[in-house]
């Protein structure tokens, strides 16, 4: 039986990791298969994803539409030998993914036929200004969609909903459009009941390599992280990023670790595990534009948010 994958695109922070979180936790003993792909070196979303039923695959340190191309295939042949083996497979990419290579990698006719790509699940803030709709990583990500998830309705202005479904009609983006409550979207709608079909083929757009537009810094620490210190480092670096995220243990909360999100301009804190033993207490990836910030401003921002920096 061909194993049906979807695959989650969308811009940095818009929400991914939250639907495939929701899809995990949803599904209802069938066996699902996530192979998540952060561009930095380590791979927060990863550990992000808690739930899954049937294991997590990190590809990291690179993006599998540019450098990766060869680990997501052999990946995907790896899951398909798995016994049992998975129902589904979710591919999550990272935000700066141009999903035209990777639908292009998996219309390899290998792949194709042992894990036929069943739906392309773009999710977008709903919060997207108009202007970054015209982005072409942005644009790239919704044309080849089949359904694009609005994400954060709940934070957005009223009528956000509306307007952007008709920007995205006026993209001529031929996808269905449905709204997702913090990651909400029916597993019935991501995979469609299974019939007996050929799998689509599907044209991608041009190559848009990420890896020369965003880069990844990252930085890890074994000491706690002063709340205050952090929230100062993060209003200067904030017109720098386009998007950060880690997990860091507090001098005020010692012994649990704390989710830090940054994305579309908003810093969020949630409480999160208990660190795990030979583990870095903090790591923080930033990813910025080409260019906008170095690692040395980034290292000497940080040095100062440790306990007794
Ligand atoms: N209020 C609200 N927050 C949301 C919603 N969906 C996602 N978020 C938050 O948005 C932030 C980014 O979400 P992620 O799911 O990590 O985004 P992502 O697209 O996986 O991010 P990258 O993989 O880094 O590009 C997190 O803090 C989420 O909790 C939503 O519907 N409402």
């Amino acid at each position: 039986m061909p194993v049906p994958v979807l695959l989650v695109t969308g811009f940095l922070g818009a929400g991914k990791t939250t639907v495939v979180n929701h899809l995990l936790a949803h599904a209802d003993g069938r066996r699902i298969a996530a192979v998540v792909n952060d561009f930095g070196a380590i791979n927060i979303d990863a550990e992000l994803i808690a739930g899954a039923s049937d294991g997590v695959v990190s590809l990291a340190n690179g993006c599998i539409c540019c450098s990766l191309e060869g680990d997501l295939l052999r990946t995907l042949s790896t899951l398909l030998r798995r016994d049992p083996r998975p129902e589904y497979i979710v591919i999550e990419t990272s935000g700066v993914a141009d999903p035209a290579d990777i639908v292009r990698n998996l219309m390899d006719p290998v792949i194709l036929r042992e894990a036929p790509l069943e739906t392309v699940l773009c999710v977008l803030d709903a919060g997207t200004p108009a202007s970054a709709l015209e982005d072409a990583l942005v644009r790239s990500q919704l044309r080849v969609a089949d359904i694009v998830a609005l994400s954060k309705l709940d934070l957005a202005e009223e009528g956000a909903g509306v307007r952007m479904r008709e920007a995205i009609r006026a993209l001529r983006v031929p996808a269905v459009v449905v709204e997702a409550n913090h990651g909400e979207i029916p597993l019935a709608l991501l995979f469609p009941a299974a019939v007996d079909r050929a799998p689509t083929l599907r044209e991608p757009g041009p190559r848009r390599p990420a890896e020369e537009r965003f880069e990844t810094l990252s930085w890890t620490s074994d000491r706690p992280i002063s709340l205050p210190r952090l929230q100062q480092a993060i209003g200067r670096l904030a017109p720098k990023l386009a998007r950060a995220k880690g997990l860091f243990e507090t001098v005020e909360q010692p012994g649990r670790l704390m989710v830090f999100q940054f994305a579309g301009g908003r810093a969020t804190l949630a409480p999160g595990e208990t660190p795990a033993p030979g583990m870095p207490r903090t790591r923080i990836v930033f990813i910025a534009e080409l260019g906008m910030l170095s690692q040395s401003e980034l290292d000497g921002l940080m040095e100062g948010c440790v306990a007794g920096g």
